[in-house]
């Protein structure tokens, strides 16, 4: 069977801290974080975009969060005040996995990489 992995990458300016974290990550920081969207599928669709099945999904769709906060988006956010729960990578992770499968045709499998600083990243796949 034919399968499309569609990747896409893009960076979030963004201020945060870890709620409880016993630690300087406790305290008010920033990071660029740098997000990377893996979209499988085996069949193609089409979009707002494209009338005729010939994507997996529009990049835009997979891009959502790149775009200013007061646009939408995550960028230049403070993300304790987006995010509704504690904002770990991991969790962070989770939230971009959640909010772009909303935006994405049915029958797409995807993996959310969120990476923290240069070394540290985490990816996630719900199963
Ligand atoms: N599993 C996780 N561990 C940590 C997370 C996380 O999201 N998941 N987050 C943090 C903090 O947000 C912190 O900002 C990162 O700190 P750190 O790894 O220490 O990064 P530095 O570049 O500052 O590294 P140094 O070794 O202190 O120079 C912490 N842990
Ligand atoms: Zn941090």
């Amino acid at each position: 069977m034919p399968r499309w992995k569609l990747n896409t990458e893009f960076t979030i300016d963004s201020a945060h801290f870890i709620q409880g974290y016993d630690g300087k990550c406790g305290r008010m920081h920033g990071h660029t974080y740098k997000v990377r969207m893996t979209a499988i599928s085996t069949k193609l669709n089409p979009s707002a975009y494209l009338k005729t099945p010939d994507m997996v999904c529009d990049f835009k769709e997979l891009k959502w969060a790149a775009a200013d906060f007061e646009k939408g988006g995550l960028d230049h956010a403070v993300l304790n005040e987006v995010i509704p729960v504690v904002t770990t990578a991991e969790r962070i992770a989770e939230y971009l996995h959640t909010e772009t499968m909303k935006r994405l045709p049915d029958g797409i499998e995807l993996i959310v990489t969120v990476w923290e600083t240069e070394n540290n990243w985490v990816e996630y796949t719900a199963d």
